[in-house]
């Protein structure tokens, strides 16, 4: 298993380039399954949950071609499967976005359920339960969802909690169907955004996507497309919690700042100086930071996928801060890490109080999930001497080249193969 070896203390100074968004391209790719039409993706991101999305397609019948500089080719016109096999499922809930699309076009589908995930439980019952508003015939059987219908049929769907991954799911599933789909509870995320304005390029008529009722009115085929990924909101948000950590000035290039209100607002309170135009987005910190609190909420709210890295920053600020993590009942696999590097944590069920010290110190830790991983990249980055972090398997399911960005920049970083 790789790991990473950081020798941390050096400021941050350069540019980087940030990614397409990880999140939206793993629904897009699943929506290449709604049309037997070619599909062109630009800026989708070259990391391994895109790679496992690639093969899972490909397991279904999908051709699938790739370009360098983020291009993918796909054509949905001979699927051979409607079976997505526990192996290639395991490794990522988001496998679980192919459902939708396989039973609204051929009117069944076997999707392993997705794995156990180290974040919570992270059940599928609200996918389910629209589904089969939609007039599928849904059963868990052995592990597998296994979904049935003639042609699905709109109708309104209201979650009990705002899903991002089943709001995907439905507007995929709604989009052939017949008549009328109305998503209230509806995920505000850009990335759902995406998907949707990816979905409208196909040729389906959606509306009020970026707010919390979409409206969705089936049409009977959807075409090819050529469509952009957006810019990595996520990935943006770790390097500049990086340099909060560290000091330094980075600009950050191909950028979607104004996805990223919430994280900005509470960067800037940390004591950055953040200026931004519509894809740049250029961040200066030249003190020590400052205690920041934060609750994770659904967007426009603080996302709960930065809340490992600006804790991490948090753990050398000036002050306390009390942070309140509301999505994921297990998010805080990284607060023992951090700990083992000197930072002073107090976690009490959803809540940590955070008393930033001085100095982390560098130690061996180990990575336990995507964002956790990102935020010992910067605790290693900001503390003295060398850090060590094992199993970073879960940073490269999500991160482009992560430690050739921060080389760029100055951090002194090393992938030590296994
Ligand atoms: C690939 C992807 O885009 N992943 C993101 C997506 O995950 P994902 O789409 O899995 O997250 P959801 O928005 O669905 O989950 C929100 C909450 O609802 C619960 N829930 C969800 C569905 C369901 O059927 N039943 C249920 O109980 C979840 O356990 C969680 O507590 O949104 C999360 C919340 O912003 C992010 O952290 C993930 O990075
Ligand atoms: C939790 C995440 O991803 P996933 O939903 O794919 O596990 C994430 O991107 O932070």
């Amino acid at each position: 298993m790789d790991k990473l070896r950081i020798v941390g203390g050096r400021r941050l100074n350069g540019e980087i380039s940030i990614s397409g968004a990880k999140n939206a391209a793993l629904p897009i790719l699943c929506a290449a399954l709604l049309t037997s039409e070619p599909v062109t993706l630009r800026n989708v991101p070259q990391l391994n949950d895109i790679s496992t999305t690639v093969r899972l397609l490909a397991d279904l019948g999908v051709k699938v071609t790739q370009e360098a500089g983020g291009v993918v080719h796909l054509q949905a016109d001979q699927i051979t499967n409607l079976e997505a096999s526990y192996e290639l499922v395991k490794t990522m809930r988001a496998s679980i976005l192919v459902l939708g699309p396989l039973l609204t076009r051929f009117g069944q589908a076997k999707v392993s359920l997705p794995g156990g995930c180290s974040i919570g439980q992270r059940p599928v019952d609200q996918h389910i339960k629209g589904l089969t508003a939609l007039g599928a015939d849904i059963t868990v059987e052995h592990g597998f969802v296994v979904a049935n219908a003639v042609r699905l049929k709109g109708a309104p769907i209201v979650t009990d909690m705002v899903t991002v991954g089943g709001t995907e799911q439905f507007l995929m599933a709604a989009a052939l169907a017949e008549g009328q789909t109305v998503l209230e509870n509806a995920a505000r995320e850009p990335e759902v955004v995406d998907l949707a304005e990816m979905l409208i390029s196909m040729g389906a008529r959606i509306s009020g996507h970026g707010t919390d009722r979409i409206v969705i009115d089936g049409v009977e085929r959807l075409h090819g497309t050529d469509y952009t990924v957006v810019p990595d909101r996520i990935e943006a948000g770790s390097f500049l919690c990086a340099v909060g950590a560290t000091g330094g000035d980075i600009m950050l290039r191909n950028a979607a700042p104004d996805t990223m209100g919430a994280t900005l607002d509470k960067l800037i309170d940390a004591g950055l100086t953040i200026e931004s135009g519509a894809d740049w987005i250029r961040a200066s910190m030249q003190t020590r930071p400052k205690a920041v609190g934060f609750r994770t909420r659904e967007y426009p709210g603080f996302p709960t996928d930065m809340q490992a890295q600006l804790l991490a920053l948090n753990t050398v600020a000036t002050g306390m801060a009390v942070v309140v993590e509301n999505i994921f009942e297990n998010r805080y696999m990284h607060v023992p890490e951090l700990m083992r590097m000197g930072a002073d944590i107090e976690l009490d069920g959803h809540t940590a109080v955070i008393n930033g010290v001085q100095q982390l110190m560098g130690a061996q830790v180990m990575a336990t999930d995507l964002r956790a991983s990102a935020s010992l990249v910067i605790a290693g980055l900001a503390a003295t001497g060398e850090t060590i972090i094992d199993r970073i398997y879960h940073l490269d399911r999500g991160y482009e080249k992560m430690e050739d960005k921060l080389q760029a920049v100055g951090a002194d970083i090393q992938r030590l193969r296994s």
